[in-house]
């Protein structure tokens, strides 16, 4: 068994505010779990906590059933990237690795791996201070990686990311998991985790809103739609009505309405080639299997299905709303 996160009672209060609330939560080795919140949810707090570098007002958080801070393997046992804008700009990013691996008494060839394992190495004799975020954020998880340690930690780690370089992270943080590492990273957007994560913790002003694997959550948000095509519309619109779905009918093609939460690639596809005949329809309330079956039961053909994961997104935003500190206004 590899090296859990465990949280338990977890309370940070500064002041009057508490920032995190009577958490508790367990992070298991071999998966990625996502830690979602909105701003100002307590995630960093969370993190600062396990790594002992806040004292919890109340409860505890161990790794491998022991305080962070007792452990005397440092960087060997727990990585974490918590802020990557917190490096000295002057130095070259490969003397900045080297002075973290001469403090945890890592081998030196440890930052030369760590390098090219985030794409660093032509970069390795530039001063940090010309870096993009981007590349603060490598160079930070390359920073995390230099102990090969068991346990990774990053506080939002995609920020500031072009799309390869998410793609790159999320492909990294994956092969992290694979190899049997704990890896726990934060996000304040569920599109960052649901093609990355494999559970969530989910928090909002501290508390605890969710914990479980991402699959779970996703099938829980009630705005779960599947799209349908099919040429006998009002058919299959009866037969789904009757087994309790809601269904709403879409005009010829008309553009469906934009919503910036959700990435492109997930919005519905306003037109494809069908014929002529064929009607789209928005189905919630009924799983896309159902859908199908029913379907085939009454004859009718079918051109698409489609369930929507975009129901993450509003899963997440549903669960959250009442939770959010500083409530975001809808983009126009
Ligand atoms: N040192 C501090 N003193 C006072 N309040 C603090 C301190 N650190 C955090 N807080 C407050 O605790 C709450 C949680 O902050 P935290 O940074 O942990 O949230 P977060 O989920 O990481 O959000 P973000 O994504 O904005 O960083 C916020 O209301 C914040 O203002």
């Amino acid at each position: 068994m590899g090296p859990m996160i465990e949280v338990s009672e977890l309370t940070k209060r500064y002041g009057g505010k508490t920032a995190v609330d009577r958490l508790s939560f367990t992070v298991r080795p071999g998966r990625v779990t996502g830690f979602l919140g909105p701003n100002g949810a307590g995630k960093s707090t969370t993190l600062r906590m396990i790594l002992g570098l806040d004292a919890p007002t109340a409860g505890a958080a161990t790794v491998d059933g022991v305080p962070f801070r007792r452990h005397p393997r440092g960087l060997r046992h727990v990585g974490a990237l918590l802020d990557a804008s917190h490096v000295h700009g002057g130095r070259t990013a490969a003397a900045h690795l080297a002075a973290l691996a001469r403090s945890n008494a890592l081998p030196r060839r440890r930052v030369d791996e760590s390098l090219a394992e985030v794409g660093l190495t032509e970069a390795a004799n530039r001063r940090v201070g010309g870096f993009s975020l981007g590349m603060k954020q490598r160079l930070g998880i390359a920073a995390a990686l230099l102990g090969d340690p068991p346990v990774l930690l990053f506080d939002e780690p995609v920020n500031g990311m072009d799309p390869e370089g998410v793609l790159w992270v999320r492909n990294l943080f994956r092969r992290l998991a694979a190899e049997g590492r704990t890896v726990f990273l934060s996000s304040h957007l569920m599109s960052e985790m649901e093609n990355t994560a494999d559970d969530l913790i989910v928090i909002g002003r501290g508390r605890l809103i969710a914990a479980e694997p991402l699959r779970d959550f996703a099938t829980r948000g009630t705005h779960r739609a599947v799209a349908v095509a099919t040429p006998q519309a009002a058919e299959l619109a009866a037969v789904l009505t009757a087994a309790g779905a809601i269904v709403e009918r879409e005009g010829p093609t008309p553009e469906p309405e934009r919503d910036a939460a959700t990435p492109e690639r997930e919005r519905p596809t306003p037109e494809r080639e069908y014929p002529a005949a064929t009607r789209r329809l928005t189905v919630t309330g009924l799983p896309a299997t159902r859908i199908g079956a029913l379907a085939h039961e009454h004859r009718i053909r079918l051109d698409e299905l489609t369930p929507h994961t975009a129901s993450l997104e509003a899963a997440f935003m549903e669960l959250t709303a009442t939770a959010t500190e500083y409530p975001a206004g809808r983009p126009r």
